[in-house]
């Protein structure tokens, strides 16, 4: 027989029954839900990745919803499991749903949420770092400096690349995308160029808009160029950012030959998801061109490095923290809840899942509406006007 796991229950007399497999921060998520009624249990068990065995324990034979977390396989099994216990919503705590097969949730009839918006910045601002990091060779001076090997400032000691005046590659210029090319144009007056399956025009006026701003200044302009490939972002960025959701458009779309397209010393940042760098490739790459750079803040084959990789100088890498400001890991909570909330009430879907903001106050009750549903199509729910106010 499976294990009890280690659950902590808030509002235990709740007639609905809402799961998180994992603990979240803050508590504004756990007041969205006992405030309708729920039943909140949270599992605490300290083993960091759970099973499907182990959720499908935890599902039991009584639940209404569930939030649960991108390390997790949230397919046919555990929809199921969710549907047999009368389940009816689940959320990501993530924007990122590639580990949840929504078409299994969608045949199951239970809806899928995740949490756009409130990480737009946060892992922008990450992407930032991790090209810093990676550009004025942080990490390798500071594992330098720890050893005791600086024996005086010299003219030739780690040297990197000076971003001004630069090209930034966007592939994927969606919200964090066109956030963290925001940040590279103003930050350090760089040229985009991008590439998409859409346009964004919200990037392309800014760009055009901020370098309107620095002639008005008397200094050189930036310029933005939408690409037709990813290889004409590959061969003309000094720093490229991956931001695109993983699919299967884009899994892999870092590859061998991509890589050889890239200029010697150029820094490649990925903050999206692993698997859209081939990571065996990459590391090849890295070891025949010590001048190119790489920020990685996720893995082929999470929490696993492929071989060699950890061991390069030309390579910073930080474990899928990109999120990880505590506004933000908050509001991905209380989006989260929400989404679950608000399905088991019977809200309809929020009409812009871009603007999240009436979620996040505090001090507002919050909109009685679902903040994201990524099936709410196909599931044919209601979509509200954007007004109604939660009674609490
Ligand atoms: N590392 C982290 O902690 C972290 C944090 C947040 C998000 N993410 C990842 O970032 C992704 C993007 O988040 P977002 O909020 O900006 O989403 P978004 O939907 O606003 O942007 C994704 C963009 O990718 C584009 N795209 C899709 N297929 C493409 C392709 N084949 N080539 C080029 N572009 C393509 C889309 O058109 C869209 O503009 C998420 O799906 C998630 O996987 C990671
Ligand atoms: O998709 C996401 O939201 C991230 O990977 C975690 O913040």
């Amino acid at each position: 027989m499976a294990r009890q796991l280690a659950v902590q229950v808030h509002n235990a007399g709740g007639s609905l029954r809402v799961l998180s497999t994992k603990p979240m921060p803050g508590t504004q998520w756990i007041q969205a839900l006992t405030s309708v009624g729920c039943r909140v249990e949270i599992c605490t068990e300290p083993k960091t990745i759970l099973s499907v065995e182990d959720i499908v324990s935890l599902i039991g034979t009584k639940c209404d919803g569930v939030i649960g977390q991108l390390t997790e396989d949230w397919g046919d099994t555990l929809f199921g499991a969710l549907k047999k216990a009368g389940g009816h919503a689940y959320s990501n705590m993530a924007v990122g749903y590639n580990n949840v097969d929504v078409d299994a949730a969608t045949r199951h009839g239970i809806s899928v949420g995740n949490t756009p918006g409130v990480l737009t910045e946060t892992t922008a601002e990450l992407a930032a770092s991790l090209t810093l990091a990676a550009a004025r060779r942080v990490v390798e001076a500071d594992d330098f400096m720890r050893a005791g090997k600086y024996e005086g400032w010299l003219p030739t000691l780690f040297v990197g690349n000076l971003l001004k005046g630069q090209t930034v590659g966007i592939i994927g210029a969606g919200r964090i995308g066109t956030a963290y090319a925001r940040m590279m144009v103003e930050g350090f007056k760089m040229n985009v160029i991008y590439y998409d399956l859409y346009q964004s025009t919200r990037l392309e006026k800014f760009v055009s808009a901020y370098g309107e701003f620095l002639k008005s200044q008397g200094e050189a302009p930036v310029h933005w160029r939408r690409a037709s490939s990813p290889e004409e972002v590959l061969k003309e960025a000094d720093v490229i950012s991956l931001h695109p959701v993983l699919d299967k458009t884009t899994y892999h779309l870092i590859n061998k030959e991509r890589l050889a397209l890239m200029k010697k010393e150029a820094v490649l940042v990925n903050a999206s998801r692993g698997p859209v760098v081939d990571e065996v490739a990459l590391v090849e790459h890295l070891k025949a061109n010590p001048m190119f750079r790489v920020g990685l803040d996720v893995f082929e084959d999470e929490p696993y490095m492929k071989p060699g990789l950890g061991d390069l100088p030309n390579a910073v890498v930080v474990p899928h923290i990109a999120s990880a400001s505590k506004w933000t890991r908050e509001g991905m909570a209380t989006l989260a809840a929400q989404n679950v909330a608000a399905k088991l009430k019977g809200y309809p879907v929020w009409p812009n899942s871009n603007n999240i903001e009436p979620f996040l106050d505090e001090n507002n009750p919050a909109p009685a509406a679902a903040p994201s549903i990524v099936n709410a199509k196909a599931l044919g729910l209601p979509v509200g006007d954007g007004k109604t106010k939660a009674k609490l």
